[in-house]
């Protein structure tokens, strides 16, 4: 199998009337990870829709091989099923089993704790192991135990291979993690 592979060349990114950030490049290959930092509003959400291609860049070009998962606030499950009824719809999709954590899969969507979405959606995010995982402020909301089970969850994923690219203003602890501050590509 191929190598999941992501590169950003000289991105630039527009919102409204405002260029936020310009000028910035990097690459990863499999097993990598970065940290993007930066103050509110300095783009790091807009930067990830950007390289998830869900938001066409104001300059510059994204190159992505792998299957690409972006966990963000939009939890990609209907919030009126189930959670394990949920997690079906998308294992049907995707042709593999996705099964809910056993105490939760009555549970509607809806319902979920903060902590409990994050799970699920990677839970949800299962296929794209070894792709490229986008994560936006994953740690939001986590207490400790959790935060340390979404970083040995991440880094597994990077150990077979996958890509991770986490926008957060908290410590994010991972082997070898690049950090990138778009402070220093301000517009
Ligand atoms: N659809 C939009 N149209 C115009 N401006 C937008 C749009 N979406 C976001 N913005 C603006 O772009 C800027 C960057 O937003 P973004 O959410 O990417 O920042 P962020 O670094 O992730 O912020 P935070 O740390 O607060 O989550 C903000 O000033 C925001 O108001």
């Amino acid at each position: 199998m191929e190598g999941a592979r992501l590169a950003a060349h000289d991105i630039a990114c527009r919102r409204g009337d405002r260029l936020l950030f310009a000028g910035l490049s990097f690459a990863l290959g499999s097993g990598e990870a970065l940290q993007i930092v930066g103050a509110n509003g300095t783009g790091k959400s807009s930067l990830l829709r950007i390289l998830a291609g869900l938001l066409r860049p104001y300059a510059g070009t994204v190159e992505r091989d792998g299957a690409i998962a972006l966990l963000d606030g939009n939890l990609p499950l209907d919030a009126h099923l189930p959670l394990g009824k949920a997690l079906d719809f998308w294992a049907r999709l995707d042709g593999v089993p996705l099964a809910a954590e056993p105490a939760l899969a009555d549970v509607p969507v809806r319902f979920l704790s903060t902590g409990q979405r994050k799970r699920a959606a990677v839970v949800q995010s299962h296929p794209r192991e070894g792709g490229v995982w986008l994560l936006d402020e994953p740690l939001n909301g986590l207490d400790t135990g959790a935060v340390e089970a979404l970083q040995a969850r991440v880094s597994d994923h990077c150990a077979r291979g996958g890509i991770a690219v986490i926008a957060s203003h908290q410590p994010f602890t991972l082997d070898g993690l690049k950090r990138i501050d778009l402070a220093e590509f301000a517009a």
